[in-house]
C-alpha cells in the first residue's frame, strides 16, 4: 500500500462487487479499496472487511467521500443512472459494470452529462475487450489478416439463470455483450436486429424463451448471429468465429489441460464469467486504475457512448423479440466529443 495508490469506492457488494473487491485488494497494483456502499449493509460490511475498507449503507456517501478518488459501480443496471450522474458531477473516474443503463434514453442522459462536464470519466465494464483472445482477433481484423469481415458467429451460453431472469434480459443483460463486441471488433454500428427462437429447452424456467437466436446487421454490411442459451446446464461458454474473405478465426474454443483418466479424455468447461473472463477482468481493472490515477479512462475500454450504442441496440432487440419483426436501431448523432 502506498500514498500514491488510487483510492477506490465500490458501489454494490453482490456477486460482481465481491469479485471486484478481491481483484482490487489482491491482484491489481497501485490501487486500494477504501469504501463499499450497498443498501444491504451486511453485504457491504462483509465485502469491505475482506479488503480492510469501510462499509456504507448509502451509496451516495461513497460517491461524496473526500477520500475516494475513483468509483466502481457493480449494482444492478436499473440503478446505474443516478449513481453515474453523481459521479460525473463530482468529476471522479468511474468503471461501471455493464449495462451502462438498461435503456437508451437514460444512457443518452449519461452521455450528455459527461459531454457537458467536458471530460471522459465513464468506462463501461465490457470486459471481453481485454480478453487476450478477443484482443488478438481484433488485431487480425484491423490488420485485414482475414480479408474483409463478412460474418460473425457468436455463442453465449450460461449454465443457469437466477430467479426473475426474463426473456428480455437475455437481450439487455446478456446479448448486450455481443452488441458491444460486434461494434468494437468491426468498428461499425449495429443497424438492425432480428430475434427468432426454437422450442424452449425443458430446463428453461416457466415463461423464459430459451434459447434464442439474435441476428444483427451492421452498418458496414456484416451479418452477426448470436445463439443466446442461458440454461444450457453444463457451464459457461462464450465463442466468436469471424469469417473473412480469406479465412476464419475462432475465439473461445475450449482450451486448458486435456486430461486422460479412467478410460476417458477431456477437459473442463468454465463455470461462469468470473472463471472464463478472470484474466480479462484483471487486465481491465489494472489498466483502468492506471488511467484513473491520471484522472481519466482507458482509451481501449468502452466509454459512455459505447454504453449508449449498446443500449440502443438492446432496445431494438427487445422490440424485435416482442413484434417478431426486423427492427432498425435508432441512434442519436455521435457528438464530436466521442469521435
Ligand atoms: N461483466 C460481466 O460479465 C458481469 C457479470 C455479472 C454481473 N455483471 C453486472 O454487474 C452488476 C451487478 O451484478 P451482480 O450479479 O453482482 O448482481 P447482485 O444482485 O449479485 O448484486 C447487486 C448488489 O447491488 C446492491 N444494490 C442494489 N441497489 C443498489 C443501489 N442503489 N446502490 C448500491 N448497491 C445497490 C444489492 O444490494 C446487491 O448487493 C450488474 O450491472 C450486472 O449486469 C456483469
Ligand atoms: O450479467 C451476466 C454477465 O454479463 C455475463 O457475462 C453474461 O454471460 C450473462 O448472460 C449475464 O446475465
Amino acid at each position: 500500500m502506498s500514498d500514491q495508490d488510487l483510492r477506490i469506492g465500490l458501489i454494490g457488494a453482490g456477486k460482481m462487487g465481491a469479485d471486484h473487491a478481491v481483484r482490487i485488494h489482491e491482484r491489481i497494483s497501485g490501487a486500494r479499496l477504501v469504501a463499499v456502499g450497498d443498501p444491504d449493509v451486511d453485504r457491504a460490511r462483509q465485502v469491505a472487511d475482506g479488503a480492510a475498507a469501510r462499509a456504507e449503507h448509502d451509496p451516495f456517501a461513497v460517491i461524496d467521500a473526500s477520500d475516494v478518488d475513483a468509483l466502481v459501480i457493480a449494482s444492478p443496471g436499473v440503478v446505474h443512472e443516478p449513481l453515474l450522474l453523481a459521479a460525473i458531477e463530482r468529476g471522479v473516474p468511474v468503471l461501471c459494470e455493464k449495462p451502462l443503463t438498461p435503456d437508451s434514453k437514460s444512457s443518452l442522459r449519461v452521455v450528455e452529462a459527461e459531454e457537458a462536464r467536458g471530460k471522459h470519466l465513464v468506462q463501461v465494464g465490457f470486459m471481453r475487450r481485454f480478453d487476450p483472445e478477443y484482443v488478438e482477433l481484433k488485431r487480425m481484423l484491423d490488420a485485414g489478416d482475414l480479408g474483409r469481415a463478412l460474418l460473425l458467429h457468436c455463442v453465449h451460453r450460461n449454465a443457469s439463470t437466477p430467479p426473475g431472469f426474463t426473456s428480455q434480459m437475455m437481450i439487455f443483460d446478456s446479448v448486450v455483450h455481443e452488441f458491444d463486441t460486434a461494434r468494437w471488433l468491426l468498428d461499425q454500428e449495429i443497424a438492425a436486429v432480428s430475434v427468432r427462437w426454437p422450442r424452449s429447452s425443458a430446463a428453461a424456467p416457466e415463461g423464459l424463451i430459451d434459447p434464442q437466436v439474435v441476428t444483427v446487421e451492421t452498418t458496414g454490411g456484416v451479418l452477426v448471429d448470436v445463439e443466446i442459451f442461458v440454461n444450457c446446464g453444463f457451464g459457461y461458454q462464450v465463442r466468436c468465429e469471424a469469417v473473412g474473405e480469406h479465412g476464419t478465426a475462432l475465439v473461445g474454443a475450449d482450451s486448458g489441460p486435456v486430461v486422460h483418466h479412467g478410460g476417458r479424455w477431456g477437459g473442463n468447461v468454465t463455470a461462469d464469467f468470473r472463471d472464463r473472463f478472470g484474466t480479462a477482468f484483471d487486465q481491465e481493472f489494472q489498466r483502468w486504475a492506471g488511467a484513473a490515477r491520471q484522472g481519466g479512462v482507458d482509451p481501449a475500454a468502452a466509454g459512455a457512448w459505447d454504453g449508449y450504442a449498446a443500449a440502443a441496440a438492446c432496445e431494438a432487440g427487445v422490440l424485435a423479440q416482442t413484434t417478431g419483426a426486423r427492427t432498425e436501431v435508432e441512434l442519436a448523432d455521435r457528438p464530436g466529443f466521442y469521435a
